[in-house]
């Protein structure tokens, strides 16, 4: 099974440009599914969620978002991803139509979740982001939550996305979150969307179980996708090269409770 999801382009509707689309119908996962589009200006994408909440991150660009009667203008922060200015989202919830229209040259991720418990249409400016920097050594990141746990506005969704400069790890040391064993550790299965710069980088993530039933190490390109059903998941970043991602999290109970594999948990207490 890969859970390396290399980058397309489609162009699904005119002036809009497919990279990404993973769903139940072309992987394992059951919680979480992303579709990444590029819309030229002026261009638009609209869907009808059926029973499914969505987190639709404005990724570059600025766009206008339309969902349930309601209509966000000129959203998004940012021309690149490597800003590193929090940008703008918003959360649609179940069986709701939404559209986004382009205003500039823009990129969207949607992350979805299956739910049938309804929470209302949201727009997350980036201004509430809680920022992080996480890490020491070589293991520093910047760590941007667009929905963390502790903002009760969506019934399944997680999103944060991560920065880490070259020559770094991160979702490291290794941790797992695939164990429904609350509160020590929570089951949500993961997402990554990665993008480098320069462009023609690469990062190297492992994913892997505690048995190595799955044990996969992949490289990873820009705009590429890494599926985490279950197990540990570390990234390293080459000399020379930046690394982004955002991680789309969900599972039973929307919390995140990590347990780090014990044999690398010694480098968290270096002082
Ligand atoms: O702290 C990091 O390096 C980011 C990771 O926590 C990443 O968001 C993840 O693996 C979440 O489970």
């Amino acid at each position: 099974m890969s859970l390396l999801y290399r980058k397309q382009n489609q162009e699904i509707l005119p002036g809009v440009h497919l990279i990404q689309d993973i769903s139940t119908a072309n992987s394992p996962m059951k919680y979480t599914s992303v579709k990444v589009l590029e819309l030229d200006a002026n261009s638009s994408y609209a869907e009808t969620l059926g029973d499914f909440e969505a987190g639709i991150v404005v990724l570059a660009g600025k766009v206008t978002v339309t969902a349930d009667q309601q209509r966000f203008e000129g959203i998004g922060q940012r021309q690149s991803v490597f800003d590193k200015i929090p940008t703008d989202s918003v959360y649609v919830g179940t069986g709701l139509p939404f559209s986004v229209t382009a205003q500039t040259a823009a990129k969207i991720l949607i992350a979805y979740s299956p739910t049938t418990t309804s929470f209302p249409v949201r727009l997350l400016k980036g201004d509430i982001h809680q920022i992080e920097h996480r890490g020491k050594y070589q293991n520093k990141r910047l760590v941007q939550n667009i929905l963390p746990d502790d903002l009760p506005f969506a019934d399944k969704l997680l999103l944060v996305e991560v920065y880490t400069d070259s020559g770094n790890w991160s979702s490291y040391p290794p941790h797992r979150h695939d164990h429904d064993n609350l509160p020590t550790e929570s089951l949500l299965e993961e997402i990554y969307y990665h993008e480098m710069q320069p462009k023609q980088g690469f990062v190297f993530q492992r994913v892997y179980t505690d048995d190595h039933s799955l044990d996969e190490t992949m490289t990873v390109q820009n705009q590429d996708v890494v599926i985490v059903p279950k197990g540990y998941h570390p990234v390293g970043v080459p000399d020379g090269y930046d690394s982004y991602y955002l991680n789309i999290m969900a599972g039973p109970t929307r919390v995140w409770h990590f347990h780090n594999a014990p044999e690398h948990a010694w480098i968290i207490d270096r002082k």
